[in-house]
């Protein structure tokens, strides 16, 4: 074990980067400082590291390679802490936050050190957090954006790619004001949404239990993301403000707009409305974006009835397919549930369609 690497924190993207990078570099010694210690103990007990830590900075002075996976106001911080430490020359810091600007401008405070920083972010998550949930192929397919600000960055570049190639991502380089109004369209103005749409239902809900009892798929994938760790958006909505502030005010322009929709009752208008945004989504390139693929998750139409799901597992079993995740969407009463099964690989999703088929179940590879 000769080159080391240090990752701080140890949840959801940070134990994902650790094992991808154990995959591709399995001599490198992986060691992880988590602020909250059951979070490294669990990730070493999981092999997800090599080791856990108790103080992060007797651990950067030795790293060839340090990795910023905590929410991006504590990466911010970080970077400082970092900046005061006799880094070892040519040592690579970099990050995976969910907003740049910022972050880079605080990695300037590392230029007196011969570490070198190159910001990161991988393009693909979950709602879930933790070590628990961390995935080899989590980033399989997705952009990975980096945003190299130094001639000595450039210099490192493919160094960091290397590293991180286990990841099997898309690596693209972004100016990090760029990167963070393309990320408010994408993702941190739609999780806003996503919550606010959450806290609507709630507050009906609380005069009609029905609400409750009818939210079903549509409301389920418009709003998981909500259940997304607070810590971590709470950062990212501080760190992008200027876009979200920008970007909001244009949401609320086009709900200006949807309202007069509305009222106007204009069918033409409003079978364009939906018309246009379906062949815009249809056309997004669904596989490359790895975010919902990662999981390669299979539906299987089940019917509600006792032995079901055992005997889904047990042909799955029976041709050593294993099952990372297993879950029941819905239940409708007589009519068919959809069991979600999640597996390590695309191979073993393909293999297990296939078997499941001659069953006679009906599957799909997305819902
Ligand atoms: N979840 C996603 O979908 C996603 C995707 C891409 C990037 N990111 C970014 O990755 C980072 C981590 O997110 P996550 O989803 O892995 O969250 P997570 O909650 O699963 O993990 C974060 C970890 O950081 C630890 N932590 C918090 N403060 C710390 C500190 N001061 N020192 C050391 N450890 C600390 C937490 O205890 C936790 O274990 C965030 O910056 C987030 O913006 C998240
Ligand atoms: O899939 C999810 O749950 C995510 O929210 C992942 C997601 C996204 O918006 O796509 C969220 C934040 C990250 O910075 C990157 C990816």
């Amino acid at each position: 074990m000769d080159r080391r690497v240090l990752i701080i924190g140890v949840g959801l993207i940070g134990g994902s980067i650790a094992l991808a990078i154990k995959k591709e570099h399995p001599d490198a010694c992986i060691t992880g400082y988590d602020v909250q210690e059951e979070n490294g103990r669990l990730a070493e007990r999981m092999k997800i590291i090599d080791r856990c830590a108790s103080s992060f900075q007797e651990e950067a002075v030795t790293s060839d390679l340090i990795i910023l996976a905590c929410p991006v106001e504590e990466v911010e911080r970080k970077i400082a802490q970092l900046a005061e430490l006799p880094l070892k020359p040519h040592a690579i810091i970099t990050d995976v936050g969910s907003t740049k600007g910022k972050i880079m401008k605080e990695s300037r405070k590392l230029l007196g050190n011969k570490a070198v920083f190159i910001g990161g972010h991988p393009m693909a998550g979950s709602h879930k957090s933790g070590p628990g949930s961390a995935r080899v192929h989590l980033f399989e397919n997705a952009y990975y954006v980096l945003t190299p600000n130094s001639p000595a960055a450039d210099e490192k570049l493919s160094t960091l790619k290397e590293w991180l190639k286990g990841t099997g991502a898309n690596f693209v380089i972004m100016d990090p004001e760029e990167h963070d109004m393309v990320t408010g369209v994408v993702s941190h103005l739609p999780h806003l949404i996503a919550t606010s749409i959450v806290r609507r239902v709630e507050e009906h809900a609380e005069k009609n239990d029905r609400v409750r009892w009818l939210a079903a798929g549509g409301f389920r994938d418009i709003t998981r993301i909500a259940s997304s760790s607070p810590a971590m958006w709470r950062d990212i909505v501080k760190q992008n403000q200027s876009s979200l502030l920008t970007l909001l005010d244009e949401w609320m322009e086009e709900m200006k707009f949807v309202k007069e929709l509305v009222q106007s009752g204009d069918e033409k208008d409003l079978y364009r409305y939906f018309a246009d945004a379906k062949q815009f989504r249809d056309a997004l390139p669904v596989r490359a974006r790895g975010a919902i693929d990662a999981f390669y998750d299979l539906y299987v139409d089940i019917q509600d009835k006792p032995g079901v799901v055992s005997h889904v597992t047990t042909i799955l079993a029976d041709k050593q397919i294993s099952i990372t995740n297993i879950r029941i969407l819905e239940v409708r009463e007589d009519v068919f549930g959809v069991l979600r099964l999640s597996f390590q690989s695309e191979d073993d999703r393909q293999k297990a369609k296939i078997c499941l088929v001659q069953h006679g179940y009906e599957t799909y590879l997305n819902m």
